[in-house]
């Protein structure tokens, strides 16, 4: 790997960009059940051949429950701060739609690293079903873009998916545990060569390879390039 590029010891802290920071630690754990519920309520949603008066009922509840929630929301770009089994320190936007800690219609992915890069598994219901049985072609992708976006953020710094082709090797599917791993190949400056696979049972499905760049940090530009 041709490494060209910022220390991680000097990984930006969101705050400096004024973004609010929440620990995970901290999310109270009656939000986690919450959001647990949730997700499960929207595969409920989904799938349910419930007769008309309970749709109505869930609706009038479900409406309700929405109301009295949104009564406080956070600010949009909040972030949460995870300490990573290695000793990392990673941060994510709390409702990151694959990996937030708040979102119910994240799946979620959680990755953790290893020797080669980040590896997580997750397994899919059909929320997230596109041919009959299987994950949606998008989802795919969006899978892989988190894991090559995180592991370039948590081996070098943060940076935005400049270019990500997926190549669909084998149907994906659903309600069975798929494994995401990640790597960086190597670094030019801001920009971060990375690639990334989805295995089911063993098998490669899906694989990418994507080019992140960096995000340019105020004073840091001569060394970034
Ligand atoms: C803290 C939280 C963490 C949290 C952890 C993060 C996990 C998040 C995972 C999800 C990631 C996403 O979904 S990100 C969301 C989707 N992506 C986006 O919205 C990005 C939209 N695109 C952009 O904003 C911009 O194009 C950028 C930032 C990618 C690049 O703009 P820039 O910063 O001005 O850089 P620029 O000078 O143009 O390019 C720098 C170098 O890269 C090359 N380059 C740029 N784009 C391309 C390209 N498509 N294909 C080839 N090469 C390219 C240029 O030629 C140049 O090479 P040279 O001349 O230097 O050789």
């Amino acid at each position: 790997m041709t490494v060209n590029t910022q220390p991680v010891t000097e990984r930006p802290d969101p705050r400096a960009f004024g973004l609010p920071v929440v620990e995970q630690a901290q999310i109270p754990a009656e939000l986690r059940s919450l959001v647990a519920r949730v997700h499960d309520l929207v595969d409920a949603v989904a799938n349910t051949e419930a007769d008309t008066d309970t749709l109505a009922e869930a609706a009038a509840t479900v409406e309700g429950v929405t109301g009295r929630l949104n009564v406080a929301r956070r600010q949009i770009g909040t972030m949460v701060q995870r300490d990573l089994q290695s000793g990392d320190v990673e941060y994510g936007t709390i409702t990151n739609i694959v990996s937030g800690d708040t979102n119910p219609a994240a799946p979620p992915l959680l990755l953790e690293r290893t020797p080669e890069g980040l590896r997580g598994e997750v397994t899919l219901n059909t929320v997230y079903q596109g041919p009959p049985g299987l994950v949606h072609g998008g989802w795919i992708a969006a899978l892989l873009d988190q894991a090559v976006g995180s592991v370039s953020a948590v081996e070098t710094t943060p940076g935005l998916t400049a270019k990500l082709e997926v190549n669909y090797r084998r149907p994906t599917p659903l309600f069975t545990p798929l494994e995401v791993t990640a790597e960086v190949d190597r670094v030019e400056g801001r920009k971060v060569f990375v690639s990334g696979r989805i295995r089911a049972h063993g098998e490669v499905t899906a694989e990418a390879t994507a080019l992140m760049v960096q995000v340019r940090i105020p004073g840091t530009e001569t060394q970034q390039g």
